[in-house]
C-alpha cells in the first residue's frame, strides 16, 4: 500500500513538472555523452567516433567492417578511436601487450556475440579469465599432436578425398570442353570434413559425396550472416537474454539450420561417450575426456571447433589460392620446389607435415598468404584493467582509462608499409626469403604469427589449420596445374562476423602427369 502511494506521489510530481523532468533527462544524457567523449578525446579518430558507435555499426551492417578498420587506421594512425568507449590498434607491440599483460580481460562481446549455445560458454566465448584458463588447460593437450596421435592421419584421409574428387569429376583434359570447379565450395567441404573428423572422430563426408551434407555449410554461413546483423544492430545480447534468447538461439530441436548441425554433432559425441570404456582411439575427443571434460562441457568444446575451425581455415586456403593462381611466377616456383622434394621422397601417400615445414619457398607462400589475406578480421576486443594502462605506440606513451575496449586492426597491421615497404599490398612470398636483416625478419615472423592471436587466448587450432594448409597446398600443386576460370571476377566475397564468406571461385584444373 505504502509503495503504491509513494509511486502515485512520484507520478503526480512528474506529471506536474513534465518540462523540468524532460530537461533534466536530456541534461544527464548530454553530460554522460560529454564525459564519455572527453575520456578518450586524446586518441585520434573521426570526430563522430567520440559520440556514436553508429558509423562502426553501419560498416558491420554492410559486411565491410574489416575495410572500415583498415581505412581508419591508415588515416588516423596506429591507435584510433572508433566509438565512445572503443579504440583499435594496428601496432603489433600494443596487441602483444594487451594479450599478455595481467589484468586485461576479454570484453563482454565474447559471450554476447560469440556464444554458440544459449547461455553456455566455450573456451572462445569465455570472458572470465580464470574460468577460461582452467578450461584451456584441460583441452589444450587434445589440440596438440602430443595427445592427438590421429591428427595427421585424419587430415591425410581428407586430402586424399579432395584429390580423388578432382580426379574423378573435375579434371579438364585436352580436346574436351573445360570442366570448371567451384574451389570455394570444395575448400569448405574439406575444412568441414577435417574438423568433424578431428573433433569427434567421424567425418561429415562432404568431399566423398561432393555435397553440402545436411546443408551444414549453408547453416554455418547463414549463422554468420545473422550474427553479423545482430552485431550491427547492437542486439547480439538478445540471443542470450532470458526467455527471448531461448527462442532466438539455435537449438538441437530445430529441424534445419545450425541447431540441426548441433544435434548431429552431439549425437556423434554421445555415441563416443557411450563406448568410452572400449574406445582405444587416441584423438582429440579422447584427450578431452581423459582430462575431465565431460557432459555438456564436452559438447560445447567440440561444437566450438566446427565454428572456429572451418570458415577460418577455408578463408586462409581460398585467399592463398587466389593469390598464387594470379601470380604464375609463384605457382612455377612452388612446383619446382615440390618436384625436387618429391623426387627424393621417403614417404608413401600424402606428404608428411614435417617435410613441408622444411620447404623454404612453400613456407614463404603460406606466411605471405596469411599476411596478404588474414582470414580472421574480428576486433577480438579486450578491456583495459580498472585504473587504466599506459601503452606505447610508435615510441609515444598513450594512457587508456580503465574499461576502455581495445581491438586489433588486423589488415592495417599486416599491410603496414613502414614494415613491408611500398609493395605491402602486393602478394610477394620472396619478401620472407630475401630479407637480409635477421632482426627485421624475426619481427615480421612474430607479427605474422599474430594472425592466430597471442598469449593466453592464442588460437588452439593453429596446429590443425597449419597441417591442413601445408599438406593441401603441396598435394594440390604436385598433382595439378590450376587457372582461374573467370579472371574478370574471380570470386564473390562478403565479410560477416569478421570472416570471409567466399563463393563462385571457379577454377580449371589439369593433371600434371597427363
Ligand atoms: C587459419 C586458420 C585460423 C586462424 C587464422 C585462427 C585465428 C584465431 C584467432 C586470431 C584466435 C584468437 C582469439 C582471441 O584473441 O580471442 C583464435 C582462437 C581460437 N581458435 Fe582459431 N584460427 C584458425 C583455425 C582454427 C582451427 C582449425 C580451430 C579448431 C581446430 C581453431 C580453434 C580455436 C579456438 C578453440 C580458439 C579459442 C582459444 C582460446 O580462447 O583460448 N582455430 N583463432
Amino acid at each position: 500500500m505504502a509503495v503504491s502511494q509513494t509511486l502515485n506521489q512520484v507520478l503526480g510530481l512528474v506529471t506536474e513538472h513534465k518540462v523540468e523532468v524532460a530537461v533534466a533527462f536530456v541534461a544527464i544524457y548530454l553530460l554522460s555523452q560529454i564525459r564519455a567523449y572527453f575520456k578518450l578525446s586524446h586518441i585520434p579518430g573521426p570526430w563522430f567516433a567520440g559520440w556514436s558507435d553508429i558509423p562502426h555499426s553501419w560498416s558491420i551492417w554492410n559486411e565491410r567492417a574489416y575495410q572500415y578498420y583498415y581505412d581508419i587506421s591508415k588515416k588516423y594512425g596506429k591507435i584510433t578511436r572508433i566509438g565512445p568507449n572503443s579504440v583499435i590498434s594496428s601496432a603489433p607491440e600494443v596487441w602483444i601487450h594487451v594479450n599478455t599483460k595481467p589484468g586485461y580481460r576479454r570484453s563482454d562481446w565474447y559471450f554476447k556475440a560469440a556464444r554458440v549455445e544459449y547461455q553456455r560458454d566455450n573456451v572462445f566465448s569465455q570472458a572470465d579469465t580464470e574460468k577460461h584458463d582452467a578450461t584451456r588447460k584441460k583441452i589444450a593437450p587434445g589440440y596438440s599432436g602430443r595427445e592427438n596421435l590421429e591428427l595427421e592421419g585424419s587430415v591425410d584421409t581428407r586430402v586424399v578425398a579432395f584429390l580423388n574428387l578432382i580426379r574423378t569429376k573435375y579434371l579438364s583434359v585436352d580436346n574436351s570442353p573445360v570442366k570448371v570447379m567451384d574451389l570455394a565450395k570444395k575448400i569448405q567441404f574439406f575444412t568441414m570434413d577435417v574438423i568433424s573428423l578431428v573433433a569427434f572422430g567421424t567425418t561429415f563426408g562432404m568431399l566423398d559425396r561432393d555435397s553440402d551434407v545436411n546443408n551444414f555449410v549453408k547453416s554455418s554461413e547463414d549463422g554468420l550472416l545473422i550474427n553479423n546483423m545482430f552485431m550491427a544492430l547492437n542486439l547480439a545480447w538478445l540471443v542470450q537474454a532470458p526467455v527471448i534468447g531461448r527462442l532466438l538461439a539455435p537449438s538441437v530441436k530445430d529441424k534445419t539450420g545450425f541447431g540441426a548441425m548441433m544435434r548431429e554433432c552431439f549425437r556423434y559425441i554421445d555415441e563416443r561417450v557411450e563406448n568410452a570404456e572400449t574406445d582405444t582411439r587416441r584423438d582429440m575427443l579422447a584427450s578431452f575426456y581423459r582430462h575431465g571434460v565431460k557432459g555438456d562441457e564436452l559438447k560445447s568444446e567440440v561444437l566450438e571447433q566446427l565454428v572456429a575451425g572451418s570458415d577460418t581455415t577455408a578463408g586462409a586456403l581460398r585467399g592463398t589460392m587466389l593469390h598464387v593462381l594470379s601470380t604464375p611466377r609463384v605457382q612455377k616456383r612452388m612446383q619446382e620446389e615440390i618436384d625436387a622434394v618429391y623426387a627424393k621422397r621417403t614417404w608413401d601417400g600424402v606428404v608428411p607435415h614435417a617435410v613441408v615445414k622444411q620447404m623454404p619457398y612453400m613456407q614463404a607462400v603460406i606466411r605471405e598468404g596469411l599476411r596478404i589475406w588474414p582470414p580472421v578480421l574480428l576486433l577480438l576486443p579486450k578491456d583495459v584493467p580498472a585504473g587504466g594502462d599506459t601503452i606505447v605506440v610508435d615510441g609515444k606513451k598513450v594512457f587508456l582509462p580503465g574499461g576502455t575496449c581495445i581491438g586489433v586492426s588486423t589488415l592495417a597491421m599486416h599491410h603496414d608499409k613502414e614494415l613491408y615497404g611500398e609493395d605491402a599490398d602486393v602478394f610477394r612470398p620472396e619478401r620472407w626469403l630475401l630479407e637480409k636483416d635477421q632482426e627485421k625478419l624475426a619481427m615480421m615472423t612474430r607479427i605474422n604469427d599474430l594472425t592466430f592471436g597471442h598469449g593466453k587466448w592464442q588460437c588452439l587450432g593453429k596446429p590443425v589449420a597449419q597441417m591442413e594448409i601445408n599438406k593441401m597446398l603441396f598435394e594440390w600443386f604436385r598433382n595439378f596445374d590450376w587457372a582461374v576460370a573467370k579472371p574478370h571476377r574471380p570470386w564473390r566475397l562478403t565479410n560477416a562476423f569478421g570472416l570471409f564468406l567466399i563463393s563462385d571461385f571457379w577454377v580449371q584444373v589439369t593433371d600434371r602427369d597427363a
